[in-house]
């Protein structure tokens, strides 16, 4: 499970103070996915950095599994598989290599090794890129490795960064399909997405943020109480006050 408790982020700027959080809560439990939905600019990826502990918040706090990400962040590490914004996969190595890499990173055996890629590989329809060397992959296949690397070590919490940014339609699909075994097994799944038929189609939770803060939250139900429209994505256009930013 991971809360988020009140962040707060600002970056000083030539151009002055970019408040970019500005008080975001919500909770994602075991189990479900849950969704941050914004614009470009809303303060998701910065949320997320916070939330695996890249950033340290100016204030607020985030717990994983009930463990401080500042005071014990080697205990929220372990529990997170993270897919960031950058996917930072060493073109030097093979798709194995690579998560071979994290694994040995993560303490692992290589018999464990090879057991979760094998495992994962097979999820992720990634078996024919296995052993080719990651320069000139496509993003897709970037993307599959790099995902493939941050669940090696079997984290009960994972959190991806637009995970099917630049994806075609079949692969995208394929992603979903992961995302929900991912949720069958039990885990806590946060991804962020500027999409909105995206996170209507996967999410038990969304949260909807813009400016910084979270307009919106609760399951696909709730959000159409709160909102009054019986369509979800007339429920998010209606939470953010504009529709701008919110397409493929
Ligand atoms: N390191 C930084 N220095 C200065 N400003 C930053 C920094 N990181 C983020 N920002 C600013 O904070 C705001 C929120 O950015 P953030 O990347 O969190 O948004 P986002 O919702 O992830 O957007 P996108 O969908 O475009 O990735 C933006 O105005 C951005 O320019």
């Amino acid at each position: 499970m991971i809360e988020a408790l009140d962040l707060h982020k600002s970056f000083q700027t030539k151009t002055g103070l970019v408040k970019a959080v500005q008080g975001v809560s919500f909770r994602a439990n075991d189990g479900e996915i849950t969704g941050l939905l914004g614009p470009n600019g809303a303060g998701k990826t910065t949320t997320l950095r916070m939330l695996y502990t890249l950033m340290s918040p100016d204030a607020g706090r985030v717990e994983v599994d009930a463990f401080d990400a500042v005071r014990d962040a080697e205990a929220v590490r372990r529990r997170l598989g993270v897919l960031p914004d950058a996917r930072g996969v060493y073109k030097r190595l093979t798709a194995r290599e690579n998560i071979a890499y994290f694994g040995r990173l993560h303490g692992m055996s290589d018999a464990d090794i090879a057991r979760r890629t094998r495992e994962l590989s097979e999820a992720l329809g990634m078996e024919d890129v296995l052993d080719r060397q990651a320069e000139g992959f496509s993003q897709g296949q970037r993307t599959k490795t790099a995902i493939a690397r941050a669940l090696v070590h079997d984290p009960k919490n994972v959190i991806l960064d637009e995970p099917t940014n630049g994806l075609d339609v079949m692969t995208t699909r394929g992603l979903r399909d992961f995302l929900r075994q991912l949720r069958a097994e039990g885990r806590c799944v946060i991804f962020s997405s500027h999409i909105m038929q995206e996170v209507a189609a996967l999410c038990d939770r969304i949260v909807v943020i813009a400016n910084g803060r979270v307009m919106a939250a609760g399951t696909p139900d709730e959000l159409r109480a709160q909102t009054g429209e019986a369509n979800l994505e007339e429920a998010f256009v209606k939470a953010i006050g504009s529709e701008e930013g919110l397409h493929a």
